[in-house]
This record gives structure tokens, C-alpha cells and sequence, in this order.
């Protein structure tokens, strides 16, 4: 670990319209990425402002100036920041920052954002918070209707209410009885929703008996960035507040997905790198009995939806598209089946299985690259050469990314 980094950051230039076109722009910190074309101006909001992080392109090859559509949760305000290239997104490092909100990725070329490039047809960018190991990946939870998902999804949510945070998705359908908007679904419009899936607010969506449904970036964002809230002080029934990290209290929250096979599909297909749950009814005439007993459709409606499930079951028995199938005969063994699958079979188990490490850097530090690692120096120059305390992030194996978390992140000290 002795060699010089191969690539230093934090690389601030003072090229010729570079400082008033920002300056004026972003007030605090700011700092300076090319990647191909195009340099990356991320800055704004120090540590007395409330002013978000910004971002603004520099095309050499137009010698334009543009400012994307920013998906994702916008950084809170920091001391400092170091940009590094990761060649489809930046690895940012926020000073004076949480140990959850210290790292994070602004993603340029990703699958997702070339997606949204070409759904939005303009420069598109989308924040997403790194987070260590392979810890809260999102569950989609997908079966038939009237299998029971629901039902477990609220077992789920019962048990832990700190945990798991569930997506609420669009749908043009009419509500039922107690349902109420924005908890159960967001009730829409067909021609809003198509308006918004055109601008891809969606990360999936699917014509469902008859009507639209779809989850929204938006909708995913809500739980994860549940995460995001530093409160100091202890934690009561009802807040989704867990584990005690550094004197503050970080939030766990776990996003949850109840939708079809075709959006199961899209997920999959997705950068959400979620763990897919199938859950299949001991018969069909079981099946029928469930989803007449609940009594919210009318026979057509159940009649469609008994003729949906035909298919729905053969796709997710044998696609591919689901890690794990569940059978949903006697309702407590499948929730603890469930429950085995997620690891939380045991109260133990389920504080380790999501509980995020945050990362501790030390507010004044230096950054710099090398091949799939960067690497934090936070000695003073005269500690560095008495005592080279690093802190080194391995990039190499970074999974997920927007509209969740990136995930993957391996942080180790060397001494
Ligand atoms: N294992 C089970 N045994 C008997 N009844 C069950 C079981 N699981 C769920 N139910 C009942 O079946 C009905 C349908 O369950 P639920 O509403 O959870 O299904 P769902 O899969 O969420 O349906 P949809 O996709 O239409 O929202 C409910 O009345 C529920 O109480
Ligand atoms: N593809 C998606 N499917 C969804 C979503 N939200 C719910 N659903 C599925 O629709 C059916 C019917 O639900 P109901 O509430 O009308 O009974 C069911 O299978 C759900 O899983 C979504 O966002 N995307």
C-alpha cells in the first residue's frame, strides 16, 4: 500500500468559465469530474446552508452548459466533497457527514439512467446511497390474487414495523371499502398515470385485470430513504427507528413490492437487484374460495382475475423470473417460511440482517483512486508519514444502484 495513488481527486478546475458559470451558481463546496465529453460540476450547499448538492454538465464536445434532470434523493449540504469515476457513475465523498450519508454514487451512464435518457429524450443523472455488503435488498412479493399476499406483507409489517417499509404503488382502479390513498395505493388517473409512466417516473408498470398499475421511482425512494433521518435521541414505539450507530439512531427500513408477475418481470430486468418471492395457493379451488371470500369483486371481476391466475402460475412456476416460491396453504407455516426465507426467522437474526454499517470517516481526509479502490488518507501530512492511516473503499463489486441503494461496498482500515 506504500505506492503513490495512481489518480488523485478532487480535481477543482479554473478553466475559463468554469468559475463564474459555477460560482454563480453553486454557493459552498464544489468539485469537478470529466467522464468522456462531459465534465460533471457537483457542488452547492455547505455546511451553514440547507441548500442540496448540485449538479451541472459541461459538454466539450457542444461546449454547452446543461443541467440534468436530477432523479434521486439530492445530498444534503457537507463540509467537503471528492468525486471519483467509476466510468457509468461518480463515487462521491461527503466530509462532516453521517456514517449513512457519507458516500454516495451519481449515476451517469447506468442502466437506469440510459433508460431514463431515452424515455425523457434530455441529460439525465440519478443520486443513490452506497451502502456496505449486501444488506436491504428491496423483496417484490408476487402471486396470483387472492393468494395471500397482502396478508403476509401485513404479518410482516406487524412483526416488524421498524423493517420494512412498503412501496405504495399507483393504480387507476377504484379504492375499496377501507382503503385509503396514499397508504394502500396511489389512486390515479389513466391519462395522468400514462402521462407520468411517459416520463418515466415508473420503475415498472403493467396492465393488471383491466386496470394500471405501477410503482413508482418515487414510491421506492419513500422507503429508502426512510434510512436517511439521523435522530439523536432514542427511539419509541411506532417510529421506524433501530439501531443506535455512533450515538445516533439510524432508521432500517427494508422496501417491500406487491405486484404482478409482469412487473416482477420488469424488476428483474431492472437495476433493483431485489430478492423475488412467488407465492402460489394449495388449488385453484382454494384460490376461488379465498378471493370470493374477501368479497371486494364483483363476479366479473373475479372471473377475470381466477382466469389471470391460470397464467400468472405458470409463469411463476417456470420463467426464472422468481428467486424462491412459496406455498400458501396454512397461512402461519408459510409466514414463517417466509420469514426463513428473509432471515428473520429469529429476533436475533433480524437485527443483523439489515442493520446498515454506516461508514465512520473522519472529517478531514483526502481521496484518491486506485485501480478498483479508493483511497481515504485522514492523517495530518505529518501523521501520514509517521502512522499512513488509510481507509480504503473496494468499488469492485458494486451491485444495485438507482432508484435504490448501491450496495456492495467493502471498507476496511489499513494501520
Ligand atoms: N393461508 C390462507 N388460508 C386461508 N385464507 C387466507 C390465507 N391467506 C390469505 N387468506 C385470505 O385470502 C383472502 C385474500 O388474501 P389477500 O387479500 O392477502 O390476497 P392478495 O394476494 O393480496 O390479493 P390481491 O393480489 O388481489 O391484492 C383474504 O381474505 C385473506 O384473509
Ligand atoms: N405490476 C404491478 N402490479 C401491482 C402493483 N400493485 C399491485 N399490483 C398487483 O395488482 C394485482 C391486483 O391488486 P389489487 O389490489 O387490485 O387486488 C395484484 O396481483 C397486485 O400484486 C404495481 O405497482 N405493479
Amino acid at each position: 500500500m506504500g505506492e503513490a495513488p495512481a489518480f488523485i481527486v478532487d480535481d477543482l478546475q479554473n478553466q475559463i468559465g468554469f468559475e463564474n458559470e459555477f460560482g454563480s451558481k453553486f454557493k459552498g463546496c464544489k468539485t469537478t469530474t470529466t467522464i468522456g465529453d462531459k465534465t460533471y460540476v457537483i457542488g452547492g450547499g455547505n455546511d451553514e446552508s440547507t441548500l442540496p448538492v448540485e449538479v451541472r454538465i459541461f459538454d466539450k464536445a457542444t461546449g454547452n452548459w446543461v443541467t440534468p434532470i436530477v432523479l434521486g434523493s439530492k445530498p444534503n449540504s457537507c463540509k467537503g466533497l471528492s468525486a471519483i469515476s467509476l466510468n457509468d457513475r461518480i463515487l462521491i465523498v461527503k466530509k462532516g457527514s453521517a456514517p449513512d450519508d457519507c458516500i454516495l454514487f451519481l449515476e451517469v451512464d447506468t442502466w437506469f439512467v440510459r433508460e431514463q435518457k431515452k424515455i425523457r429524450g434530455t441529460e439525465v443523472v440519478a443520486w443513490s446511497k452506497g451502502v456496505r455488503g449486501d444488506a436491504e435488498k428491496p423483496v417484490v412479493i408476487s402471486g396470483p390474487s387472492g393468494v395471500g399476499k397482502g396478508t403476509l406483507i401485513s404479518m410482516l409489517m406487524k412483526e416488524f414495523p421498524s423493517m420494512f417499509g412498503f412501496s405504495v404503488s399507483h393504480t387507476t382502479r377504484a379504492p375499496r371499502g377501507m382503503e385509503k390513498d396514499g397508504v394502500h395505493y396511489h389512486f390515479t388517473e389513466q391519462s395522468i398515470m400514462e402521462k407520468e409512466i411517459k416520463d418515466g417516473k415508473f420503475v415498472e408498470y403493467a396492465s393488471v385485470h383491466g386496470n394500471l398499475y405501477g410503482t413508482s421511482i418515487e414510491a421506492v425512494e419513500v422507503v429508502t430513504d426512510a434510512g436517511k433521518v439521523n435522530i439523536s435521541v432514542p427511539p419509541f414505539l411506532g417510529q421506524p427507528i433501530l439501531l443506535c450507530y455512533k450515538q445516533l439512531w439510524i432508521p432500517i427500513v427494508r422496501c417491500i413490492l406487491d405486484i404482478d408477475v409482469q412487473g416482477a418481470r420488469s424488476v428483474r430486468a431492472s437495476s433493483l437487484e431485489a430478492i423475488l418471492i412467488f407465492i402460489c395457493p394449495p388449488s385453484m379451488e382454494e384460490l376461488e374460495t379465498r378471493l370470493r371470500s374477501r368479497r371486494t369483486e364483483t363476479e366479473e371481476q373475479i372471473l377475470k382475475r381466477l382466469q389471470n391466475a391460470e397464467v400468472e402460475m405458470k409463469q411463476g412456476k417456470s420463467s426464472g423470473i422468481f428467486d424462491h416460491i412459496l406455498y400458501n396453504d396454512n397461512l402461519d407455516d408459510c409466514y414463517e417460511s417466509l420469514k426463513k426465507l428473509l432471515g428473520i426467522d429469529g429476533a436475533a437474526a433480524a437485527t443483523q440482517i439489515s442493520a446498515p454499517q454506516g461508514i465512520d470517516l473522519p472529517a478531514d481526509h483526502s481521496v484518491s483512486k486506485m485501480d478498483n479502490k479508493i483511497i481515504i488518507n485522514y492523517g495530518t501530512p505529518e501523521l501520514e508519514k509517521a502512522s499512513k492511516s488509510l481507509m480504503v473503499l473496494d468499488v469492485s463489486s458494486l451491485k444495485g444502484g438507482a432508484p435504490g441503494r448501491t450496495r456492495g461496498l467493502d471498507v476496511y482500515v489499513i494501520d
